[in-house]
């Protein structure tokens, strides 16, 4: 058996042209969301994702605010970069790359966001919101896991589901999201402190791998069927390496590569923010 590919380049840019629409009808009420950034030091990674994120904007047709800080930048520069794009009425939303470079209050920055303007869901008030029920803007990977098994009709509903990760951008939201009752899974959070990961991962119908182990999710913890979703990223000899091994796709019913699966996804879900923040501002 091999497994169905969750395809995350495929819906992205299914995505990216059902915004186009909403960005086109905006534009008609004279409404131009803009999306900025703001990037400190010069990890590659973070540089190609936020290059990644201006291209998207320049394709649906949402306005770029860029800020790149140097490595150096203090934590009061890059505050005040945060209270620069709070204040500019042409940013519709932004985010601050995580990680921030050693020694920066990443708490702190994300506290000092205006909530909402907030596209990235990371706030404390919109993560507030997510365990109240309250509709805030998602945190863009887990909002764009629930869409892409959504969109390939995978059932959330009644599902045991096992997320491998407690980080704040990925594994902690994504519990809330996937437990709230529109998605009513049943979710276990496992961490480096879990006793018996295999046990946990074997029961699951849905597995997200989001601890940036490589291949530390193998064809043995599977359940056949199961959907396995590899959100962690790792280079191992220059080339970008999930957590999932190839052996996974002999078992799983679905598997999102990586990459190609959940990235464009969540590259997709901020600019869905962005367009849902400007469309809230003029219902
Ligand atoms: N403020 C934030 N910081 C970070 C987030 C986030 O959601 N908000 N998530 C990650 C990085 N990230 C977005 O910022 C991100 C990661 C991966 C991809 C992506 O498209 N990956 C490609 C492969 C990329 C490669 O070759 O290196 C894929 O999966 O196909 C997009 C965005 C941490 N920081």
């Amino acid at each position: 058996m091999t497994a169905q590919k969750l395809d995350g380049t495929a819906t992205s840019a299914a995505i990216k042209d059902e915004l186009k629409v909403r960005i086109g009808a905006l534009r008609d009420q004279g409404v131009v969301p803009g999306l900025g950034t703001i990037l400190v030091g010069d990890d590659p990674g973070s540089r190609w994702y936020v290059g990644g994120k201006h291209k998207d904007c320049a394709e649906v047709g949402i306005e770029s605010i860029r800020i790149d800080l140097p490595e150096t930048a203090s934590q009061e520069e890059i505050e005040d970069a945060v209270r620069q794009l709070n204040d500019d009425p042409a940013c519709t939303g932004y985010i601050v790359q995580l990680p921030l470079p050693r020694g920066r209050d990443e708490n702190r920055v994300l506290g000092l966001i205006d909530p909402a303007k907030d596209a990235d869901g990371l706030h404390p008030t919109n993560l507030g919101w997510l365990v109240l029920g309250k509709e805030a803007p998602l945190p863009c990977t887990p909002y764009g896991i629930v869409e892409i098994l959504r969109r390939h009709g995978v059932e959330i509903a009644g599902k045991e589901v096992v997320v491998v990760g407690r980080g704040v951008t990925v594994g902690r939201p994504l519990g809330l999201l996937l437990t709230r009752r529109s998605e009513n899974a049943t979710v276990t959070l496992c961490h480096t402190g879990t006793v018996d990961l295999a046990a946990h991962v074997r029961k699951a119908d849905i597995v997200v791998a989001a601890a940036g182990v490589p291949g530390i999710i193998t064809a043995d913890m599977v359940k056949p069927g199961a959907a396995v979703l590899d959100v962690g990223v790792s280079r191992v000899d220059g080339k970008v390496t999930g957590d999932v091994a190839d052996d996974v796709w002999d078992v799983a019913g679905w598997v999102s590569p990586n990459p190609g699966g959940v990235g464009p996804m969540t590259r997709a879900m901020l600019l869905a923010n962005v367009v849902s923040i400007a469309e809230s501002k003029l219902a």
